[in-house]
This record gives C-alpha cells, structure tokens and sequence, in this order.
C-alpha cells in the first residue's frame, strides 16, 4: 500500500486528511523533483535580479504596544466588545497593545479564533487600516520609523480580487510583465511566470480562466494560489499573506507553505514573511519559525512556534495526545461558543466562563514570562541593530512597458467581458432600432424641425446614459487596480492611460453601428461628412460618460450607491444642457451659471444641432434661423469648435480620475498620520469583565 511509502509523520495527528491525498501527494513530490531541475535557470535569473539591484538588505520589523480603535458603526456599546467611552467617544478596541517582531528568513505565524485582530495587526503593520481606524504605538522598519516604498513588499489580501476574464497563465504573465524589470527579456519573464504558477501547483489550471461572478472558473482554493503567485513573482524581502491556505486542502496548504517559507532558499536572499492563518495541519505548523496568538486583540503567545506547546502545558492546558497543537490552541482561547455550550450543558445563565478564564490565565502568564522578556530584549536588539532606511531596489518594467501590458490586458478583460462593452452594444442596437422606427423618414414638414432635435438629444444624452450598465465592470477595475497599486505593480498614470487606450476600439463600435441605425433611416443629413462628426460626437459623449463612471468608481466602489451618483449627476446635466428647458429659460443661479457651460451636453446637443440644420431649409425656415431663434443656439462660433470642447473635456475627465486616485494615495498617510499618536490611557481602555490592570506603555 502506498501508506508504507508515506507514513505519517510522528506527532502529526491530523494524518487521515494528508493520506486522503497519498496519490496526489505522489504526483507533487514528482513535481517537486521537476521543479528542483528547471528551478536551476529560473534561480540563476533570481540571483541576478539581486545583483543587478544592488545589496538587498533584509527587513527587520518590530511593533511595540500597538493600539488599534475603529469608530463603532452600530452606534450601540454591545455587551462584550470592548469600547471605549472614557472620553464620550464610541470606538472599539481591536487591537490592545501588542509587541512583537519578524526577522529576515523567518516565518511569522499569526494565529487566533476568527475576528481576534489577525488582519488588522497585518493591515497595521503593513500600512494598510481603513480610514475610520486610529492607531497607536511605534512600528520601525529596521529600527527606524520609516513608510515602506511601493515594491518593498507584497501582500496577499484575503479576498482574491483578480481579473475574472484571464487564465490564470495570462493573469501571472500580465503581472511579471508588469512587475519585472525591463532588463529581463519577454521570454525570462514567461519563465518566471511558468515557474511560479508551476510553484503553486497550479499548471494542471494555466489556460483555465479565473472566472467569476456567472462564470465558473478555477476554485476558490486556485483562486489563492493565483493570488500568491502575482504578489511572489518579484521574491518581496517583506511579504504578508492574509489566510494564505483558506479554501485549500491539507496537502495543498502544505505544499503551498512549505514554497513560502522556502523563497529564501532559492535566491539566498532572507525574507521576512508574516501571514495570519487558520487551522494549519501539524507539518505546516512545523513550518513556522515564531508563532503569535492573539485572542480579542491581546496577545495569548508570542515566541517560537515549537515553544507553544509547553507554553500551554505549564498553564494547565496541555494538548491531548493525538490531537493538532495549533487545534488545541485555538479551541482553548475561542470564546465565542461558550454561550452555545451553556445551554447543551444547560448553564444558561450561570457564570460558567471556562474559556474566558483560560485567556486571562494565558494572557497574565505570558505578560510576566520568560517569553514576553525575551521579545522585549529581541525589540531592544532589532532597533539598534537594524540596518536603517529601506530602499526600494526592486525594478519594474518601464512606464512605456507598463502602457503597453495594461492596455492589452484591459482590451483583452474587455473583450471577453460581457457586460463592459457586448450587452451594452446590443441594447444600444435595440434602442437605435427603437428610434429608428419612430423617427423614421422624417422628411422636410414643420414637425421635423422638433423631431430632429428631440432624435439627436435623445442619443447624445439617453443613449449615452445606458453607460452607467457597465459600471460593475468599472468597479472591478478599479478593485484589481487598487490591489495592484498598494502593492507597487505599476504607476497610476500608465493604469488611466491604458484604460482610455483599451476602451477605444470598443467605443468607436458602439457608436458605429448603432449610430449608423438611429442615422440613416430617419433620414438625417446624408453626407459623409455629417455621419462622421454624428458618430465622433456620439464617441465623445460615451468616453464622457465612461469616464464620468470612473471618476465615480473610484470615490464610491459600490455598485448600487456608484450607479445612484453616476445617473443623478448625469440627470442633473442633462437637464442644464439647454434642451429640455431652451438656454435662455434655464434659471440663471446654478443651472445657467455655471452648470449649463459645464455640462457636456450643452456641447453635443449645439454641435449635433449645427451638424444637422446648416445648410437646410425646412418648412421656409433656413437652418441658422432655426438653430438661432428656435434652439437658442450659440453660432458665434462653429461646430468644430462643439466638438473640439468635447474632445478637451475627456481629456480634462480623465486627468480628474488621476489626480483623484494619486490624491486619494496621497492624502491617506496625511490622514492617518492625523489619526495616529501616541496612545492615550483613556482611548484604550479594554472593557472586560476579566481585565488586567493596563500596561503603563498604553498609556
Ligand atoms: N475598519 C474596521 N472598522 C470597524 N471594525 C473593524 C474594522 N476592522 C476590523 N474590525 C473588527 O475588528 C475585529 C477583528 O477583525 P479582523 O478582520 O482583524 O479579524 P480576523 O482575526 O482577521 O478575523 P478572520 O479570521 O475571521 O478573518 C472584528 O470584530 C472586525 O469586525
């Protein structure tokens, strides 16, 4: 039996799970002995990398007595969460007062019962906590306080936001593309991307799609792994994953681990990995060099992994034999199913708090350790001797580089996606039918002066209204953008470059060929040169709108509340733009001046007007004393002039969404640094019916 050739290992009791996988286990050991032979080109490439970079020094990092508060978003003190009131204020205790550290070539393992603070201590230490957070304590990056360079490190999110539409050999290749330096050929940067996927277990999936919401494509587990494959691409000196094992199997959560925390072996450079995880099996928490359990935001242990064990044993909680360490540790501090075991015990109601017990015990026990002493004294060695500022060696591929990957990937994520441009186009055919229909043939009478007008607004301003059906697309964007960019992938300004460049094509075919349907057939003017000005003025007006849903997107990432915000700004232009209500009727305060100038649709509607009434007698009316004394249009100058205004304002729309975005990047450390300071006594105060005295260092 295959069993003989794979006993389990002494002390790991979780050994069904891991013999579940015998055959599969065979295959990746063969896999493994490949990889050993291809890592050898793949390494040297690695090792280059470095030298041609310079020195790369190693990350320390260190946190001492690190607070974390969020504002309460219930408004409500809730019984057991710890909120802080002492000043008025409602906010909540998410982290209190944590020390600790990571060193170069070690694995730092944080662990805790779900919602004990393990992302938000990830999120602190890599400068990532949302906007109603506040924070205290020091934090040094290799003894100096200092803010970590894009690039620097790299950090798995929990949630996996990836470009549904790409494989996942196209989503890794894009990345290494985008993240290696140019001084690596194409081909290298293939290599790097196959090895890595190759790495992850992942090659049996490269040319599947990721899939997503309606499309079914990898698994959540590969998902993971695609996710760890981009951000390790560049070998990071400082990496944090957030539950990098979540949704795998046992073998897989090993194999998976076990490359993390060999990274260093591979390229002789120590990196300094921290990840938060669930459940680890009995050789994945082998793998783990210091372990730190939290549990409600305090520390229950800190120190190495394989001292944890005897930590619980000395407090009375030793592990049962044949059971999982990192279970038992985990069962002894979850708290949150006590009430639920009350009442099968039937105590409801009683004060039984057993778990509640065994923190304080773990928490006081480690305070006054040997443990605790030993990180202190760590702490005080780390801040002298670290090797002061960090520097961003890491290269990336040229701006120029940058351009051309992100609009190929985004013409491709385009083109597969449904919903970006396809859907939109057949419901603009549907509708450009529809008016085709009603305006059909509408011939030289007295009414096709207000026909004419009523069909040109009706496209510029409705048509390109339909633009907002494509803002979940936006939103996704914009969330892959994000990731990309806290992690240094690439620069803002070649992202909106390649987003305008991408989306061109598909533009120009949504204003085609349901332009030429709501053109020709109700009989507008028939030159090629009025179907062309119709068609660039449709293109604008939905590059406004695109650009307009971006600007959007990217202050409110929420598909319902963007939507909102996209139709009621474009409702309100609209209706300024001197149709619905002729310029001169308009309201001088707000909707004249200055909405009517400001909103685009004063252009298209004037532009479009000119394009189709010059040159025209209609019912013994010339087209200027149409244009001039019925549409109260401006003739002082020409439609090209309309034209060239709307032109300019997609120019000027999208440099909004930039500096948006490079503003938003800016103004978050000015605004956390507002929120940051040293700890107050009287923000910190930890409700709880068991609490300890509070430290004077979170004072
Ligand atoms: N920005 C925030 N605003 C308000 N509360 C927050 C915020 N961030 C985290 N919290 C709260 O802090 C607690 C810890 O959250 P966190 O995500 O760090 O837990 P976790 O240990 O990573 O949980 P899990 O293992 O389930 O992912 C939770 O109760 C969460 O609701």
């Amino acid at each position: 039996m295959a069993s003989i050739n794979h006993p389990c290992p002494p002390g790991a009791c979780d050994y069904e799970a891991r013999h579940n996988f015998r055959a599969g286990g065979r295959r990746l050991e063969i896999e493994t002995a490949t990889l050993r032979v291809e890592e050898t080109t793949t390494m040297k490439q690695m090792k280059s990398d470095v030298i041609d970079g310079g020195e790369e020094k190693g990350i320390w990092l260190t946190w001492k007595d690190v607070w974390v508060t969020a504002s309460n978003t219930t408004g409500k003190k809730k019984k057991k969460e710890n909120i802080n009131n002492a000043n008025g204020s409602r906010r909540k205790t998410i982290l209190g007062g944590l020390t600790g550290y990571a060193k170069p070539g070690e694995l730092l393992a944080i662990m805790g019962p779900s919602g004990c603070g393990k992302s938000t201590l990830l999120d602190t230490l890599a400068g990532r906590l949302g906007s109603n957070t506040r924070q205290a304590g020091e934090i040094l990056i290799n003894g100096q306080k200092q803010a970590l360079a894009y690039g620097t490190s790299a950090y798995v999110a929990q949630d996996d936001t990836l470009l549904t539409t790409l494989t996942v050999g196209e989503a890794v290749y894009y990345s290494a593309q985008l993240q290696l330096p140019d001084t690596m050929s194409k081909e290298e940067k293939r290599e790097r991307a196959e090895f890595t996927i190759r790495e992850m277990g992942l090659q049996d999936a490269i040319n599947t799609r990721i899939g997503g919401w309606g499309i079914k494509g990898i698994s959540g587990g590969q998902k993971r792994r695609v996710s760890i494959c981009i951000e390790i691409l560049t070998r990071p000196r400082l990496l944090f994953l957030d539950e990098p094992t979540s949704g795998l199997d046992s073998a897989a959560s090993y194999y998976v681990m076990n490359r993390i925390a060999s990274l260093d072996r591979k390229d002789g450079i120590q990196r300094t990995i921290i990840a938060s995880i669930h459940q680890p099996s009995t050789e994945v928490f082998q793998l783990f060099d210091n372990l730190c359990l939290l549990s409600s935001g305090r520390t229950v242990f800190f120190g190495p992994a394989s001292a944890a064990s005897e930590f619980f044993a000395s407090n009375g909680f030793p592990c049962p034999a044949l059971q999982n360490p990192s279970d038992h540790f985990l069962k002894t501090i979850n708290k949150d199913f006590d009430d639920n075991q009350d009442i099968e015990l039937g105590l409801a109601g009683t004060q039984r708090k057993p778990t509640e017990e065994a923190i304080e015990i773990l928490v006081k026990s480690y305070k006054s350790s040997d443990l605790n002493q030993q990180v202190q004294a760590e702490l005080a060695a780390l801040s002298t001797q670290g090797n002061g500022m960090v520097e961003n060696q890491r290269g990336h591929a040229s701006f120029h580089t940058q351009c051309i990957v992100l609009t190929k990937r985004s013409f491709v994520n385009m083109r597969r996606d449904v919903g970006y441009y396809w859907l939109r186009l057949v419901i603009y055919v549907a509708v450009a039918l529809g008016l085709a229909t009603v305006f059909y043939d509408l011939g030289m009478s007295e009414e096709s002066i207000k026909d004419r007008a009523a069909l040109l607004a009706f496209v510029s301003s409705f048509i390109t209204f339909m633009t907002i059906g494509g803002f979940p697309s936006f939103v996704e964007d914009m969330k892959v953008f994000q990731r990309e960019r806290l992690n240094g992938h690439y620069g803002v300004t070649a992202y909106v470059i390649g987003n305008t460049l991408s989306s061109i094509p598909y533009l120009l075919l949504v204003s085609l060929i349901p332009g030429a349907i709501a053109y020709y057939l109700p009989g507008l003017q028939k030159t090629a040169e009025h179907f062309i000005f119709f068609c660039i003025v449709l293109f604008s007006c939905l590059m406004l709108v695109e650009s307009l849903m971006m600007i959007v997107a990217s202050i409110v990432p929420n598909f319902l509340m963007g939507i909102i915000t996209g139709a009621g700004l474009q409702g309100i232009m609209i209706l300024a733009g001197g149709f619905f209500r002729l310029p001169n009727d308009l309201p001088r305060i707000f909707w004249k001046y200055p909405l009517h100038f400001v909103a685009f649709h004063r252009y298209a509607y004037q532009g479009l007007f000119k394009n189709e009434y010059e040159g025209l007698r209609i019912a013994g009316k010339s087209g200027e004393y149409i244009l001039r004394n019925i549409w109260q249009v401006n003739m002082s100058y020409s439609k090209w002039v309309d034209l060239a205004i709307l032109l300019g304002s997609i120019v000027v729309y999208r440099v909004v969404f930039l500096a948006i975005i490079k503003g938003t990047e800016k103004m978050k450390p000015l605004v956390s640094s507002l929120f940051s300071g040293p700890p107050k006594r009287s923000n910190h105060i930890m409700v709880n019916p068991y609490a300890t005295p509070l430290q004077e260092g979170a004072t």
